[in-house]
């Protein structure tokens, strides 16, 4: 052999992958090893949880394989152990056959995978191939600077950074997960965050909404069609399974399929096959599915609407998104950069919030979450030409103040320098309240400065015609 391919040889070798098989069973551990090795891979296997431990410290691995049950413990104490100090290494886990509580529990605890025994070579080989294939994990995750080039929810309050870090895990198993929360906040963005960060990234993301596919065409718009299958089929039609083939298929407001639906969805999920309508062959799939609705799903299923069977199928993970009131310290963050990205996006100056404007955005509960807010702000930049955007910009419906620690009206109280001592009183709706004490401040400044518009204006820092405007407003003229 010449020393130039020896070289390359050696390269190969020290470029190949390198995988840690741990199984008490001599027999399972020949087969992985020479299947692994035909696909390149280098091997080293451990009997049991001691053993692999010490190899993970001194070599460094791209997979893990290990089986459930180990002489000295339980696989999935491998799987967390390796998920706490090696979260850069995929963990699989060999369950028996039928055990999918074992396989449940292993995905809870952060395997990427698991292989049901007797194990497929194909199957073992396609897990190998999406395991080798995840994108590295990110250091620090939680916050969000070093992942800007992605969608990314935003927020830097507990719950956010929380979830950051769950997406993060969950993009790195090929688990079904749920998603859980009010309208508008988020579960769309987290099954992208999923999806853009999973081993499948480069195949496709097909987001479904349930609720919006009218009943008689749910069955050929999921499964596909052949050409000539009925009327009006003129061409071959993948449908959304195959589509997403490789990829993520979302499934948004899942509680919204027909139970006759559900029935044939749980069969696809199950025997991972399709047949479209017309067709005579089933054609294999390999899918991940991300399920949402706003209901509860678990009471969809207490009422009968939901097949349990289902429900456990899709409901591997669950991920519950806060809502916007439940985060109110994030408020200011997203709203600052839902501005800046439609300011830039229409090439305007970048437009910021005021103190008393914020406070107020602060207060209020959005029953639509981050939705209702890009909406509120996007209807304030259109109408406002100003960069400074104020209360009475936002036009925001109006709310009874409760009495929470959030909304304490002595923040409210706060805001304006000028502010005087008003009594607050929380049955006020929102914005009489506001007018009430917008009011007060500026008959005090007009008082003080003895009806001088120019002076009041200064002491409270506004324009004299922002002050006229607002006089005119409250009917402060006369
Ligand atoms: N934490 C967040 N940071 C930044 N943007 C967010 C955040 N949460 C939601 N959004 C944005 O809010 C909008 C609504 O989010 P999304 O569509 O994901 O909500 P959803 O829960 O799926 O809504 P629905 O239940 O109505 O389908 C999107 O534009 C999304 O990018």
């Amino acid at each position: 052999m010449s020393i130039d391919n020896e070289r390359i040889n050696l390269q190969k070798k020290t470029l190949s992958p390198r995988i840690l098989v741990v199984d008490d069973e001599p027999d399972i551990i020949e087969l992985l090893e020479l299947t692994l090795a035909r696909m390149g891979m280098e091997v080293s296997s451990a009997t049991c949880i001691h053993d692999a431990k010490a190899l993970l410290q001194s070599h460094s691995f791209q997979l893990c394989l290990t089986d459930m049950r180990l002489p000295d413990g339980n696989g999935l104490e491998l799987v967390k152990y390796i998920s706490q100090h090696f979260a850069d290494v995929p963990t699989a886990v060999i369950t028996a056959y039928g055990t999918t509580e074992n396989a449940v529990a292993a995905l809870k605890a952060g395997a990427f995978d698991y292989l049901p025994k007797p194990v497929s070579l194909k199957q073992l080989r396609d897990l190998v191939k999406s395991a080798l294939s995840l994108p590295p994990v990110k250091i620090e995750s939680a916050g969000q600077g070093e992942i800007s080039q992605q969608r990314t929810l935003l927020g830097e309050s507990e719950s956010m950074r929380q979830l950051r870090v769950t997406i993060d895990k969950l993009s790195r198993s090929q688990a079904a997960v749920y998603i859980s929360g009010e309208s508008g906040s988020g579960k769309e963005l987290a099954a992208k965050m999923i999806h853009e960060r999973s081993a499948r990234h480069k195949q496709p993301f097909v987001a479904v909404n349930c609720g919006a596919i009218p009943e008689n065409l749910m069955e050929s718009e999921f499964f596909g069609y052949k050409k000539g299958a009925f009327t009006g089929a003129e061409k071959d039609h993948d449908g959304f399974f195959l589509t997403a083939h490789g990829g993520t298929l979302f499934l948004d407001e899942v509680a919204d399929l027909p139970l006759t639906m559900q029935v044939k969805l749980l069969r696809v999920i199950q025997e991972k096959q399709v047949r479209r309508i017309g067709d005579a062959q089933e054609k294999s799939i390999d899918v991940r599915i991300i399920s949402a609705t706003h209901k509860k799903l678990n009471h969809c299923v207490a009422m009968g609407q939901f097949r349990q069977d289902l429900y456990y199928r899709l409901n591997v993970i669950e991920l519950n998104m806060p809502a916007l009131r439940e985060m109110r310290e994030d408020i200011p963050l997203i709203a600052e950069a839902i501005l800046e990205k439609h300011c830039q996006e229409t090439n305007r100056p970048i437009c910021h919030i005021k103190k008393d404007a914020m406070i107020m955005l602060k207060n209020y509960d959005f029953p639509g979450n981050v939705r209702e807010l890009e909406n509120v702000l996007e209807r304030t930049l259109a109408l406002c030409s100003d960069v400074d955007i104020g209360i009475e910009e936002l036009q925001l419906p109006n709310q009874k103040l409760e009495a929470t620690p959030n909304n304490d009206a002595a923040e409210v109280t706060q805001v304006s320098a000028t502010a005087i001592q008003v009594r607050i009183d929380h049955n006020l709706p929102l914005q009489d309240y506001l007018d009430k004490l917008e009011k007060d401040s500026i008959i005090k400044a007009l008082n003080e400065s003895r009806y001088n518009r120019t002076k009041a204006a200064k002491t409270l820092g506004i324009t004299v015609r922002s002050l006229r405007y607002r006089m005119e407003r409250l009917g402060l003229n006369d």
